[in-house]
């Protein structure tokens, strides 16, 4: 299929990453999923083999994004790069070393953020550099530069339930970059915000990403978000035995508003491409529910 770029053991190479326009770094993969296989063992029940033998590779400073049907085992592939579990089979390496236990390299930010409601979004920002040992007033000195660059200077003292969705979003992201990881794992970040300020929040992480390059594996169900965002779409096919079936390069020119560049006729061109191979996948996934219906029915 035109625009596919994978090899046979669905692995990205050296020239693929040459014709996307990334520049192509020296240095490890930032991340290396080779052959990866993940099954879940439920009591009572056979084994679930969530994700077949997959890869992935992640450069250094690139932005991929997974999509696929619901169900069909994106998360499982980001928990495996977080260290969250253990694959199966195949092996899971972050700058070129195996990954052992938690991927420290990493930070996360997930669908539901994890503020503590307690303290306010200073504190909130400032507890991740505490927690590794930072004096209190650089961490606090470092936290409110980080509000401020989320566009939250005024907001430092609220608490949580004091703030919109999309600014305790914000606070999450300071949260996680603070830490200024080489890695970042998103699930679904902007998942409950409504459209809008899905927008707005995925610029806002775009110039922050512009102004320090990290590897980012960003999770959606949404193709325009993810096409919107990133160097690369992957595509995972539906489950159980889920893997990577496509691989996309996103030529679109940075900076890019996440709002204005669906107007770019080479966006609505990559989105007709990559929604053709992957309609395929979500029909599988809702034809076994609908199976599933007609035969109780
Ligand atoms: N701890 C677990 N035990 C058993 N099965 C699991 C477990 N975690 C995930 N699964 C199963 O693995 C498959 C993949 O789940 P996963 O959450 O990775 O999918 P997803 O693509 O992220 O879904 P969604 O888009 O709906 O969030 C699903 O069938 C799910 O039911």
């Amino acid at each position: 299929m035109a625009g596919q770029l994978i090899d046979a053991a669905g692995k990205p190479t050296p020239a693929e990453t040459a014709q996307a326009g990334r520049p192509i770094s020296d240095g490890p993969l930032a991340v290396a999923l080779d052959d990866i296989a993940i099954s879940f063992a439920v009591k009572g029940r056979p084994v679930f083999n969530a994700v077949a033998p997959t890869s992935l590779h992640v450069n250094e400073g690139e932005f991929v994004a997974i999509v696929g049907p619901t169900g069909c085992g994106k998360s499982t592939l980001l928990n495996a790069t977080a260290g969250l579990l253990a694959p199966a089979g195949g092996t899971v390496s972050i700058f070129g070393e195996p990954l052992v236990g938690l991927n420290a390299r990493a930070g996360y930010l997930f669908q539901q953020d994890a503020l503590m409601p307690w303290k306010t979004a200073l504190d909130n920002v400032a507890i991740a550099l505490e927690i590794g040992g930072m004096r209190r007033g650089e961490a606090v000195a470092q936290a409110q530069d980080w509000l401020k660059r989320v566009g939250l200077a005024r907001f430092t003292e609220r608490y949580p339930h004091e703030l919109s969705g999309g600014q305790r979003k914000r606070v999450a992201l300071a949260q996680m970059l603070i830490r200024q990881p080489k890695i970042l794992l998103m699930d679904e970040p902007f998942g409950p915000l409504d459209a809008q300020t899905r927008q707005i929040m995925g610029t806002l992480l775009l110039r922050l990403w512009a102004q320090d390059r990290k590897a980012v594996l960003f999770v959606t169900h949404d193709l325009e978000e993810a096409i919107a965002l990133s160097d690369r779409v992957v595509i995972m096919s539906a489950g159980p035995e889920a893997r990577i079936i496509g691989d996309y390069p996103i030529d679109l020119a940075r900076p890019r508003d996440a709002a204005e560049i669906r107007l770019d006729p080479r966006f609505h061109a990559l989105h007709r491409m990559i929604w053709n191979q992957l309609k395929a996948e979500v029909a599988k996934t809702y034809g076994d529910d609908m199976d599933g219906v007609e035969a109780t029915s």
